[in-house]
């Protein structure tokens, strides 16, 4: 595994070891003792994949204290525009954003610190989000703001965006709790 800090402190992109051969491929996204030796020791607690239509963008997501997490996201089939923002008062890059382009193709990783808003918008029909994230999903905790914050360039396509996401609170209105 190969792993490169982004310009957002302790997030992370991360190139998986592939094998290939002439059935296919095999592609480790997760090893813990590798995970360690990338300095991300952390226990993940749940598991889940989303698919997306092309043009669907949800975000801009996050849970705020006690359940807060870290999370691992990748795109395992279709391809996605996914985004960060930094919600962490004291960090030097708080407001400021990054984003990347995750292909199920050539897969790689992107590793969320606490503290980090996330979304995304599928660049395919039928792409696969997978999110590993370190607590479990609370709805009470569950947070977010709107997609069109932070002077984020989002791709220009149709975009499908659910209501809760429409009403979503600008950065600009939202009181941080990180
Ligand atoms: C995220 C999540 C949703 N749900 C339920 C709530 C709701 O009925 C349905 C759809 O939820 P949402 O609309 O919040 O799903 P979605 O918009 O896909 O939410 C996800 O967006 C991306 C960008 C992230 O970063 C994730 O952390 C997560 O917030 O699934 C769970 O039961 N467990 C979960 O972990």
């Amino acid at each position: 595994m190969k792993i490169e800090e982004t310009i957002i402190k302790g997030c992370y992109l991360i190139t998986p070891r592939s094998f290939t051969d002439n059935r296919g491929s095999l592609t480790k996204i997760y090893h813990e003792l590798m995970f360690q030796e990338m300095g991300l020791d952390v226990q993940f607690r749940e598991e889940y994949f989303s698919v997306s239509s092309k043009g669907v963008l949800r975000g801009l997501h996050f849970q705020i204290p006690p359940m807060q997490h870290a999370k691992c996201v990748t795109c395992v089939s279709g391809k996605i525009f996914d985004v960060v923002v930094d919600l962490r008062k004291n960090s030097p890059t708080f407001g400021k954003h990054f984003c990347t382009e995750l292909d199920g193709k050539t897969p790689s990783l992107l590793y969320v610190p606490e503290g980090l808003a996330h979304g995304f918008v599928s660049l395919e029909d039928d792409s696969i989000f997978l999110n590993r994230s370190t607590t479990v999903y609370s709805p009470e905790c569950d947070r977010g703001i709107h997609w069109d914050s932070c002077g984020i360039v989002w791709p220009d396509l149709d975009l499908i965006i659910s209501h809760k996401d429409q009403e979503m609170p600008d950065f600009e209105n939202f009181n941080s709790p990180f």
